[in-house]
């Protein structure tokens, strides 16, 4: 029997956002060496049995946000990548495994890349995410944030992502954090948003915390951890305050917000490691590309060398799973 990687999940109400209510997002705590504990564990479980792992690193690349951030990025390189989003895996590979109409959860790519992108990917029903709001350092003045998102949209990206401005966070002016998410997610229309933290910059868990309440109060559909320029970007630490933010918020308001790791995601066993982090904390419902994703430009590569060599018994060379 062959199987499909279509989803089955009924569509989601979108979060609405909430009023600003400040004592629950100042509320939140993070304990530094219990979060660290319980990361600590994760890596030497074996949370995926061998004969499931193929399957699972089937679910991982429909989840993949297929990203390309580089300021040498060209129409050419954007292309390749989308053909690589619609068919992500070697069909010889793919059909030893059983599988029919895998493709990734997304491209990534700068506004510049948005109409490139949405033209290569026409008739896929793979949105186009871009990247906008001055991204990676969001410092631009927020007028010209916000026309970015607008000419994203215009161009056809069904998803934003943003950038959060760090310094509301360090000087701890949460009305401004909230004020600009809601400005953010008032341009994006109907794209998605997903609000990305840049936790590396954030100065502590407890700041990630708190910043991720504020966003999904001022109508995040997602928030993401990193821009994948930060010298420290996802990490399982944040991971578990940011998914913990996202089920107390879910739990306060009934809407599902979801959860994009981006930044340093390059192999296989660390996809898998996330995936069961957020089957334990947040449920199989959070395992749908609606609600999760990898930022990632080359976990990709890794991932398909593995599932060669769960069907061939040998790996071959990096540089025949070339991105783009
Ligand atoms: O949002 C995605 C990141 O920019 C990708 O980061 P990466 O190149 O480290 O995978």
């Amino acid at each position: 029997m062959r199987t499909t990687m279509t989803a089955s999940h009924q569509e989601l109400v979108r979060n609405a956002g909430t009023a600003l209510d400040l004592d629950w997002a100042l509320a939140a705590q993070a304990n530094t060496s219990a979060i660290e504990r319980r990361c600590a564990q994760l890596p030497g479980r074996r949370s995926v049995k061998k004969d499931h792992q193929a399957a699972w690193l089937l679910k991982a690349i429909s989840l993949i946000d297929l990203t390309t951030l580089s300021g040498d990025d060209t129409a050419a390189r954007v292309r390749r990548l989308c053909a690589k989003a619609r068919q992500p895996v070697r069909a010889e590979l793919l059909n030893a495994l059983g599988f029919d109409g895998l493709h990734t959860g997304a491209v990534c790519v700068y506004h510049d890349m948005v109409e490139t992108a949405v033209k290569a990917l026409d008739g896929t029903g793979i949105p186009v995410a871009a990247v906008s709001t001055g991204f990676p350092a969001g410092l631009s003045p927020l007028p010209l944030r916000l026309a970015e998102i607008d000419a994203s949209v215009d161009a056809g990206a069904q998803e934003i992502d943003i950038v959060i401005s760090r310094r509301h966070v360090l000087g701890g002016d949460w009305q401004a954090l909230y004020d600009e998410m809601k400005a953010f997610r008032a341009h994006s229309g109907d794209a998605h948003v997903k609000a990305i933290l840049a936790t590396g910059e954030l100065g502590s868990l407890r700041n990630v915390a708190r910043a991720s309440r504020i966003c999904m109060m001022a109508g995040a559909d997602f928030i993401k951890t990193s821009t994948g320029k930060e010298s420290v970007n996802a990490t399982l630490p944040v991971s578990l305050v940011m998914i913990r933010a996202i089920r107390d918020y879910h739990a306060r308001t009934g809407f599902y917000v979801g959860y994009k790791p981006a930044g340093g995601i390059s192999k296989a066993k660390d996809a898998l490691v996330y995936l069961s982090l957020i089957k334990e904390e947040l449920g199989d419902r959070w395992l749908q590309p609606d609600l999760f994703r990898f930022g990632a430009s080359s976990l990709l590569g890794d991932i398909e060398r593995q599932l060669e060599h769960h069907i061939t018994g040998a790996y071959s060379a990096s540089n025949r799973h070339a991105m783009g």
